[in-house]
């Protein structure tokens, strides 16, 4: 599996909102993107996952051409747990998580054994096992974030793309969550925004400042003090996490680099 996204242009009222944006995710990698509120990584994320049509570029997950191909091809091989989970109909949370099984049917095919067998193993992984009888609109943000992950876990995808998927999630479930991606061993893209994570669980980030990418590689060579400050404007210290060997951020309180005196020191 390699997903190849190339020069990807969006343009949304002609303000250019992602600009020649490229990038790559191999099979078994976990690639982050990270920047500040509104710098367009959510647009990006919904340019691969066919939401929004770009002005340019191109993505291909393997040989195939994501923007020419319908829907059901594409979501064969990838998954998405978006960053708003509502749902105007209730469903029940099985009823949720087998949905994730339809780029596997036929057109009206009944669910089978192997089905409940697949949302059942999916529904254990994110600890909601006894979860699956209760009605989705009834649940936490967390509960649901977890739902729409094993959903996503049942789709059997390739490639999966996670905008934010920490929202809403408790510390446990943040570690619980991002654990139980890296484990499914496949494809991953996540924006995410706390650092001390991406610094955990990503081989690859990407950092994305007013739609362009300013920084690419293991986070060790993007995670620096200047990338931060230039980046999201606020000045940090970056030291070794003692508990698991990572890198962890401590930023300095009124760090915003535009008030006088805060930066450079
Ligand atoms: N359909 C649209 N019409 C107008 N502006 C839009 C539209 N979609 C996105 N934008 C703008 O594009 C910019 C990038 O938005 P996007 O959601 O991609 O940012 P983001 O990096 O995901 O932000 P966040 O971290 O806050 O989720 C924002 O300023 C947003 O207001």
């Amino acid at each position: 599996m390699k997903l190849a996204v190339n020069e990807i242009v969006v343009a949304v009222n002609g303000i250019q909102i992602v600009n020649e944006i490229s990038l790559c995710v191999r099979r078994g990698q976990f690639v982050g993107i990270i920047g500040p509120n509104g710098c367009g990584k959510s647009t990006l994320l919904k340019s691969i996952y066919k939401v929004i049509k770009p002005k340019r570029g191109t993505v291909f997950l393997d040989n195939v051409d994501v923007m020419k191909v319908r829907p059901k091809t594409v979501f064969q091989k990838m998954a998405v747990v978006g960053q708003f989970n509502d749902m105007n109909f209730d469903f029940t949370v099985l009823e949720m998580v087998l949905m994730g099984r339809t780029p596997h049917k036929q057109l009206l095919e009944s669910d089978r054994k192997e089905d409940y067998t697949i949302v059942h193993e999916a529904l254990q992984k994110v600890d909601l096992l006894d979860y699956a009888d209760r009605s989705y609109s009834t649940l936490s943000g967390g509960e649901k974030q977890r739902v729409i992950l094993a959903r996503a876990i049942a789709q059997q995808p390739e490639l999966l793309v996670l905008d934010e998927p920490t929202n809403h999630l408790d510390i446990k479930y943040q570690l619980q969550l991002l654990s139980a991606v890296k484990s499914l061993k496949i494809g991953t893209l996540a924006a995410l925004h706390d650092l001390s994570l991406a610094a955990l669980y990503c081989d690859v980030l990407y950092a994305v400042k007013d739609g362009e990418v300013v920084a690419n590689g293991t986070p060790e060579q993007v995670l620096t003090k200047d990338m931060v400050r230039h980046v999201y404007n606020i000045d940090c210290e970056i030291y070794n996490n003692p508990v698991n060997g990572r890198l962890a951020f401590a930023f300095h309180p009124n760090g915003d680099c535009s008030r006088e005196g805060s930066c450079n020191k």
